[in-house]
């Protein structure tokens, strides 16, 4: 039975904040979908819903149709891998053990590998482990349990980027070879993506968008070449973000350009291409946060 999720008009409160106020989302199975909002937007919280650890105050939470809440079949194959959460007094390979008896599907031997890709040292206490090998080790745990649903909840944040480029080629590798639902929350927009097939961003506890990743980046248009050209060619428009790599400016604007302006785009020897997320994301959050206030 594939394992898509569906959220209908889901409220979650912790005293009098409301971190979720009215999501509705529904993802289907075997995506990889990127999920972004701005710090306290929600995003923790709605993956502890679908990690059952917690339970919403009011709305439907079903993965496979089922409500996941103190359902441990459907837990076995749900897994949510955040900052930490080990004993620290544990070693390596006791959380290995650990997730090899909790996880149906779990791959020693893949784990193996991405110890040793990561450099992990196995017989270290977690406490004793620097910040990122513990992320690493996280994501270890995250990809060889091969759950049908698996959410990395910003794992791997504390990682060096040789690391989290690492992980996000192993990410890739391993989801191709065994399709499942890999919900990624992170802060590292543009780095990371190239995988996401879908994105969705939550502002204030709501869905603000929920799309492809390919037409969400064609809400916007990345004007590219020399600077003086893009500068004429922006004269009056609002830029959401300006990149220089020498004399090369890129410009991002939001929305489409009509056909008369893409003529012109041409003729003034720029290229157009769909922008980069991270200004749209930054440009969507921002705007409603002006709306509310
Ligand atoms: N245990 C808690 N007790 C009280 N408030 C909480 C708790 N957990 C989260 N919140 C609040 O709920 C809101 C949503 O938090 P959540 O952690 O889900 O956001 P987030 O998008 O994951 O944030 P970040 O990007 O900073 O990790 C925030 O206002 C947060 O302060």
């Amino acid at each position: 039975m594939s394992l898509d999720i569906e959220l209908t008009d889901v409220h979650l409160r912790y005293g009098s904040t409301e971190a979720l106020a009215g999501l509705s989302l529904r993802l289907e199975a075997d995506t990889i979908c990127g999920l972004l909002g701005r710090n306290g937007s929600g995003k923790t919280s709605l993956m502890s819903l679908l990690a059952s650890l917690r339970r919403p105050d009011a709305g439907t939470v079903r993965i496979g149709g089922r409500d996941p809440f103190e359902d441990a079949e459907l837990m076995s194959r749900v897994a949510l891998i955040g900052e930490g959460g080990s004993d620290p007094t544990d070693n390596v390979a006791d959380v290995l053990r650990s997730a090899a008896l909790l996880r149906p599907s779990w791959d020693a031997g893949y784990a193996a590998r991405l110890l040793d890709r990561f450099e992990v040292p196995r017989r270290k206490a977690i406490a004793s482990l620097s910040r990122g090998k513990r992320a690493a080790l996280g994501v270890t745990c995250g990809l060889a349990a091969r759950a049908e649903i698996t959410m990395f909840d910003e794992t791997h944040l504390g990682m060096d980027a040789p690391s989290r480029y690492a992980f996000y080629d192993e990410l890739l590798a391993d989801y191709l070879e065994h399709p499942r639902t890999v919900i990624l929350s992170t802060h590292h927009v543009e780095e990371v993506a190239s995988l996401f097939a879908q994105v969705v961003i939550i502002d204030r506890g709501r869905l603000l968008v929920h799309d492809d990743t390919d037409e969400v980046r064609a809400r916007g248009t990345q004007v590219t070449g020399p600077a003086d050209a893009v500068d004429r060619f922006t004269a009056g428009v609002t830029v959401l973000g300006r990149r220089d790599l020498g004399r090369t400016r890129a410009a991002a604007l939001y929305g489409t350009l009509t056909p008369e302006r893409r003529r012109q785009a041409r003729e003034a020897g720029l290229d157009i291409g769909p922008m980069p997320l991270q200004d749209l994301f930054v440009h969507l959050t921002a705007d409603t946060e002006k709306e509310q206030s």
